[in-house]
């Protein structure tokens, strides 16, 4: 089952972690399983969280939280992930906090991520790329996204402001997500330059070049990828 396999990941993840350690602490189920064993097991360090879901539950459990600004430095941060291709590539932001994690993955001096070894693919792009937009002119921005998708070769894939209750998503920054529905992403890195130009839009939910560690939990365990 899918959780028991979030579960084995996390748990795994746990074996990075030293006492007196900053974390930087994902958001999304597989990273919820982090923050619980972590709790169990009486972390004595402290945590930054990437959202106000995962601040709550940290609390809940007993972990010392702080802002990102009482720090200047990060040693390990453990997140998952919606893909993670072999290069460590991901498409992240399916709980839509991809803003907050990425400063928080980028800054990591270590950034793990954790996740079902039904999130481990060849490529990336099944999965919808989410976008962090700004509302302020969000029509316009989406015709940006658009034009500059045509201009990579992205032939006419479907854009959706993403929903949540009672109107549209927003995020815990108050912007709002477009999901991209691109079926494939050959190349990930000039993708997410491209649209991180777009004055609108405020990140790309793909992280090129963070990831340290993959470990996916399995049937029977765990396999761990150091990106290749
Ligand atoms: O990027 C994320 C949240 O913004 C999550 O890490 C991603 O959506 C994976 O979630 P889950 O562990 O629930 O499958």
């Amino acid at each position: 089952m899918s959780d028991d396999k979030k579960q084995r990941a996390a748990a795994a993840a746990l074996a990075h972690v030293r006492p007196g350690m900053t974390l930087g602490l994902g958001t999304g189920s597989t990273a919820a399983h982090f923050v619980k064993l972590l709790g169990d097991q009486g972390f004595e360090g402290q945590a930054i969280p990437t959202s106000e879901e995962t601040a709550r539950l940290a609390e809940a459990v007993g972990i010392s939280l702080i802002t990102p600004d009482e720090t200047t430095r990060i040693d390990l941060a453990v997140d998952g992930a919606d893909e993670a291709d072999p290069s460590g590539a991901l498409i992240k932001g399916g709980g839509g906090a991809l803003l907050r994690e990425k400063i928080i993955a980028q800054q990591a001096q270590t950034f793990i991520v954790i996740a079902d070894d039904g999130k481990d693919v060849v490529q990336l792009g099944q999965f919808p790329l989410p976008v962090e937009v700004t509302g302020f002119a969000v029509g316009l921005t989406i015709q940006a996204i658009r034009s500059t998708l045509a201009a990579l070769g992205y032939e006419d894939p479907s854009l959706t402001l993403r929903r949540g209750e009672g109107g549209f998503f927003q995020t815990d920054g108050g912007h709002l997500i477009v999901d991209i529905a691109l079926g494939r992403i050959d190349e990930a890195e000039p993708l997410d330059a491209a649209l991180t130009m777009i004055p609108g839009v405020v990140t790309t939910g793909l992280f090129v070049g963070l990831t340290d560690l993959m470990i996916f939990g399995t049937e029977s365990g765990v396999r761990e990828a150091v990106p290749t």
